[in-house]
């Protein structure tokens, strides 16, 4: 889907909300923290098209890095204290997540940028948002480009579906290893108990809106070109036909595929231990006039400047009580795998 010119700004997400509601289309982004500016509009106009966002191949941009944000050694203490929270009883999970500043040499495309992500994972949901009916200066002019594999929430009629993500491991480039790595990741309680904070979260949330619910109580294993995952696809049925596409993402985000279990406790030991996350973690996607729609979690994702030279970049990861601070460290690099490809610089870092 292709929005052109912004009709009308909606920077808070309720009020997008209660126009959706009025039968008014809205796309765009919603933060990870609900209370920020959200970049959703009403736009002039909409192309649909069933064809994927056409590929292109990432050129060298002489990218390189400018700051890590904290510091790999300051991620891994920020991991270590959120395990101690968890066995203090403060949480039962909290998703920490870093960032990485870099530089282009010369100004980068969104739609090239968008092109990448495309190429680097087909079947993954690619999109490129302009961040500017925000209304904050910062954001004017910035993009909000990525490739993620995560459904929020897709509405179509009465029918709602979820895909969450949770449980990581990094693909091997020698098959044996591969798949051996994908089978651990399928055996690992500890990743099963993290990803099963996710599912009871949807099950739970969508039981208030849904008269029939389909949650399987075993994920299955996906994959990315960068990453192992466990994945639980959810489907249910709406019993109010007026509930909208954005009224269900508002009501989920952030899931603890993001944020954490239980929900308000992670979120304040994030706002707390981590930098503002910005859209990083928050959802983008569009809900039309009948209220149908798709939202994505906004991860795997950059925000290219308004210089188009600067990009930042997040990559987070569910802590659990059985985490281990360097394996959690070393798979938000794995992350980052994505976004570098993107960029043509999986080599230049
Ligand atoms: C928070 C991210 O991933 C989430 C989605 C899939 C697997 C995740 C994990 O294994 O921790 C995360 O919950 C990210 O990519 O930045």
């Amino acid at each position: 889907m292709t929005a052109l010119g912004v009709d009308r700004a909606f920077p808070k997400a309720s009020d997008a909300a209660a126009a959706a509601r009025a039968g008014r289309m809205i796309v765009g982004a919603i933060g990870f923290d609900p209370d920020s500016p959200a970049a959703l509009f009403s736009p002039r106009s909409v192309v649909r098209s069933d064809r994927p966002v056409p590929s292109s191949t990432p050129r060298a941009r002489g990218i390189s890095s400018v700051a890590t944000i904290p510091a790999p050694a300051t991620h891994r203490d920020r991991v270590a204290a959120v395990i101690d929270m968890i066995d203090a009883g403060d949480a039962e999970k909290v998703v920490l997540a870093r960032s990485l500043t870099l530089r282009a040499d010369v100004p980068l495309d969104p739609a090239e940028l968008l092109g990448n992500f495309a190429a680097g994972n087909p079947a993954g949901n690619t999109f490129g948002v302009d961040l500017s009916p925000c209304g904050d200066p910062d954001y004017t002019d910035n993009w909000f480009l990525g490739s993620t594999p995560e459904l929020l929430i897709r509405k179509a009629g009465r029918t709602v579906t979820c895909h969450p993500y949770a449980g990581s491991a990094a693909r091997q480039a020698d098959p044996a290893d591969d798949a051996a790595a994908g089978q651990a990741l399928l055996d690992s309680a500890k990743d099963r108990a993290e990803h099963a904070f996710v599912v009871d979260y949807l099950r739970a949330s969508l039981a208030a809106f849904c008269s029939e619910l389909d949650a399987p109580t075993t994920p299955k294993l996906l994959s990315t070109n960068e990453i192992w995952h466990l994945a639980t696809p959810i489907t249910g049925t709406l019993r109010d036909d007026a509930t909208t596409a954005l009224d269900l993402a508002l009501a989920l985000t952030p899931t603890p595929a993001v944020g954490g279990t239980p929900k308000d406790a992670a979120t304040a030991i994030i706002a707390k231990v981590e930098e503002p996350r910005g859209f990083y973690a928050g959802a983008v996607g569009w809900c039309d006039e009948n209220g149908d729609g798709e939202w994505m979690v906004s991860i795997r994702c950059l925000q290219l400047a308004a210089d188009r030279v600067t990009i930042q970049t997040w990559a987070g990861g569910g802590i659990v009580a059985a985490s281990d601070p360097q394996a959690e460290l070393d798979e938000t690099t794995a992350k980052f795998r994505t976004v570098l490809r993107a960029l043509g610089a999986t080599k230049a870092l």
